[in-house]
């Protein structure tokens, strides 16, 4: 296994003043490739503040940051926003998905817009990926004709279209009901073991933790243990 990710005295803090809040507080982790782990601590123990740093969409106020050997607290935004397009896939809580397109559209989308065109191998991709999330049948439903878990998983297919080496999931089965939520995240496990991707999952539900292989534990602004 080899590093993927390396956070170093990490802090984050909002506000000024007497306003100020310190949510990260000198926060260590490293994630290997490969890696498939459960982000859990208390609600505003720093969590979604940390999967945003990770996913370069929030700086932090001071720390190491990298990934794939970059220095990312260093980098301008030109460069962040490639580097990220190219190798962080994001699943949400709620999938986001355009509802005026299809799923295949939806999977294919962020891609072809990038590239400026629809190209014919962002289309075979995004087919692709749906097949794998088993969703063959339903590539040309329009996203509000699917059912909650299977919009999750036109979300996971469209977060895996640029081949992620990290995917960031921030309760992803949230707004799921129990049986959509298992099939979810044993999908999530299939396609780390088959593809190496790296998945860091926040999650609140021990069910879901426990299809993850490491246990990541937030609490006050610091990885626990
Ligand atoms: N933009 C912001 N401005 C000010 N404070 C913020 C901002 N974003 C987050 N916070 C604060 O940071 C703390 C941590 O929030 P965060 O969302 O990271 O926690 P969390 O562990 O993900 O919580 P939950 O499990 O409830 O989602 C909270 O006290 C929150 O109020």
């Amino acid at each position: 296994m080899s590093v993927l990710v390396e956070v170093r005295d990490l802090i984050k803090t909002f506000g000024e003043g007497e306003a100020e809040t310190r949510v990260l507080r000198g926060l260590d982790l490293t994630l290997e490739t490969g890696e498939l782990s459960a982000l859990l601590g208390p609600s505003g123990s720093g969590k979604s503040t940390l999967l945003t740093i990770l996913g370069t969409l929030l700086k932090p106020s001071s720390g190491l940051h990298t990934m794939l050997g970059v220095d990312l607290a260093a980098a301008r935004d030109a460069e962040l926003t490639e580097f990220r397009n190219r190798h962080i896939g994001f699943v949400f809580q709620f999938h986001h998905l355009l509802p005026d397109f299809t799923a295949l559209e939806n999977v294919m989308f962020p891609t072809a817009v990038m590239a400026g065109r629809e190209t014919a191998s962002a289309r075979t991709r995004a087919a692709e990926l749906l097949e794998r999330v088993g969703l063959a049948d339903r590539m040309h439903f329009l996203a509000p004709k699917l059912s909650g878990g299977q919009k999750q998983r036109v979300a996971i297919a469209r977060a895996l279209m640029n081949r992620p080496e990290l995917v960031l999931a921030d309760e992803p089965t949230g707004n799921l009901d129990r049986d959509s939520a298992e099939q979810v995240m044993a999908l999530i496990g299939e396609i780390n073991s088959e593809e190496e991707t790296t998945f860091l999952i926040s999650t609140h539900d021990e069910n879901i933790a426990a299809h993850c292989r490491r246990r990541i534990l937030v609490r006050d602004g610091r990885v626990e243990g």
